[in-house]
């Protein structure tokens, strides 16, 4: 039986970044507040409001509108923007999608309890022996345990421990994670299991992963060519090539005979549009354009990639419906959230390389032999010897580096997208309205949620500012750490863990 005990558990590695903390406290600056104490506002809308103000002298900045009645409340300025923007949001749904929103939905408030009881149903209705969707069952973990984590909720011991032990019988005695008990252990399930572990982050569930055989089933999946296969005689792709790395680095097993020459092969996939496909000449998609760029970043080649190019392909993916494609001339949908935000927000640690190659006297490098451009071909880490590169510490790097720009995408508009089109009121998230709620975009809603409000900040220690997440303050997720996707208080604990061993 599945308890759950929101209060039965506290503690995190670095507490200055919980949003839990940062909802109870006071923001480094603060806009003008509704009277009565409230919650911060939302910020302004995507675009103009609706409403033609021209003809209206402006308010006092940051000051109270006087109402045309004495006895009427009188509202701040934030306050008639609040509703401006509520007015908009409405009229841009009813556009889009040919029907009014929900009322509630127009407060553009996350509706943390429902989606908090619909994933906490999920993990207990998968029962004691987890016996849904068969071959992707540490998936279905990954993709509760990490959107309740991003919801500051904290599960009951006895669920950490059941899923501990669960995942301890979907790990091969060879190395690696299957889809299941026995199973073929496979790259997407292992990195599926090992970030589930990582966010329930206990002792016992961080020492259940047996490292030594984990790395010698990475070096079985590695290919001649330097890329990774997904499982035995499985496809070559840049998932694979992420999902290896991304685990290896998280539990710093990643070294230079791991790492060489994936970061060619994925620069290889970087198409003429910027993007970067699954395998060599294939089409540019959002999901592989988070995991090459998050894997190159992962192994210090993040040079390799042509990153202007990658940034105006991710930029153009963000649509009228203020949600991200997965690829040219497709739909939105609410997961591309997280594969395309993240992508974008990466990129803004990167400003320095991406100067550099703006420069005109940059000269594009290829990786031999082919002809994608964007490599350089000498001086990598991967060709450093091996003692010399401290791989685990460039992701624990790259996330206390500031971001060197703001927001290279609209982050506003793509909350007003989760929020008000990707959410199910009943619980739970979705592609678009007129699908289904699910446990995967539930998860990737949430984690492009989380990117997009702590996207705006420079200084990587700070809060968002509430101009800088849509709706109240109290929508403001848990950060993570956007290379693996694990919440970043539960990256820490495991940093600090695998530093050890
Ligand atoms: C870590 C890991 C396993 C990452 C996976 C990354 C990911 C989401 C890759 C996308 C794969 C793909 C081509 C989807 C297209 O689906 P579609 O044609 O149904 O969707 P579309 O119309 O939006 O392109
Ligand atoms: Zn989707």
């Amino acid at each position: 039986m599945v308890r759950l005990n929101r209060l039965s558990r506290g503690g995190s590695a670095r507490p200055q970044h919980t949003a839990a903390r940062s909802r109870n406290r006071r923001p480094q600056q603060t806009r003008a507040q509704p009277s009565g104490g409230g919650p911060p506002p939302a910020s302004a809308p995507p675009a103009a409001p609706m409403e033609d103000s021209s003809q209206q002298p402006p308010p006092p900045a940051g000051g109270e509108v006087a109402a045309a009645d004495p006895e009427l409340p009188r509202l701040t300025v934030t306050q008639v923007e609040q509703m401006k923007v509520e007015a908009r949001v409405a009229d841009i749904y009813r556009v889009l999608f040919g029907a009014a929103p929900n009322t509630k939905s127009i407060m553009l408030e996350l509706w943390r309890d429902q989606h908090i009881e619909y994933l906490t149903h999920g993990l207990r209705h998968l029962g004691p022996n987890f016996h849904v969707l068969d071959a992707n069952r540490p998936w279905l973990c990954y993709w509760m345990v990490h959107p309740l984590a991003l919801l500051d909720e904290v599960l009951d011991d006895d669920l950490d421990d059941d899923i501990v032990d669960f995942l301890a019988q979907c790990q091969d005695k060879d190395g690696g994670y299957g889809g299941g008990p026995g199973q073929l252990p496979h790259l997407a399930t292992t990195y599926a299991a090992v970030n589930t572990l990582v966010t329930i982050g206990s002792e016992r569930a961080l020492s259940s992963i047996n490292r030594d055989k984990l790395y010698k089933f990475m070096l079985r999946m590695k290919d001649e060519s330097g890329a990774f296969r997904m499982h035995d005689g499985g496809e070559i792709d840049v998932r694979a090539s992420y999902t290896a790395i991304s685990v290896a680095s998280l539990v710093n097993i990643l070294d230079v005979e791991l790492a060489k020459g994936v970061g060619d092969y994925i620069a290889r996939c970087q198409t003429y549009e910027g993007g970067i496909a699954g395998e060599p000449y294939a089409e540019a998609h959002g999901g592989y354009t988070f995991c090459g760029l998050a894997a190159l970043i992962l192994l210090n080649e993040a040079e390799k990639l042509d990153l202007p190019s990658l940034i105006d392909w991710v930029a153009f993916r963000q649509g009228v419906e203020c949600g991200f494609q997965g690829r040219t001339n497709k739909l939105v949908d609410g997961c591309y959230s997280f594969w395309q935000g993240a992508a974008i927000a990466l990129t803004q640690k990167l400003v320095m390389i991406v100067d550099e190659q703006l420069k005109p006297s940059y000269s594009c490098k290829k990786p031999s032999g082919e002809d994608a451009c964007g490599a350089s071909s000498s001086g990598s880490t991967s060709e450093k010897s091996s003692s010399a590169v401290d791989y685990a510490k460039f992701g624990f790097d790259f996330i206390q580096r500031s971001n060197q720009i703001g927001p290279l995408f609209h982050n506003i508009a793509l909350q007003q997208y989760i929020l008000l089109c990707a959410q199910v009121l009943e619980g739970g998230l979705r592609d678009k309205p007129g699908k289904s709620r699910d446990h995967y975009h539930s998860c990737y809603c949430l984690s492009g949620l989380s990117v997009s409000q702590y996207s705006a900040i420079t200084d990587s220690d700070s809060c968002p500012l509430p101009q800088h997440v849509l709706g109240p303050y109290s929508n403001l997720l848990e950060p993570i750490h956007p290379l693996y996707n694990v919440v970043l208080d539960k990256y820490h604990t495991a940093y600090e863990f695998f530093s050890k061993e």
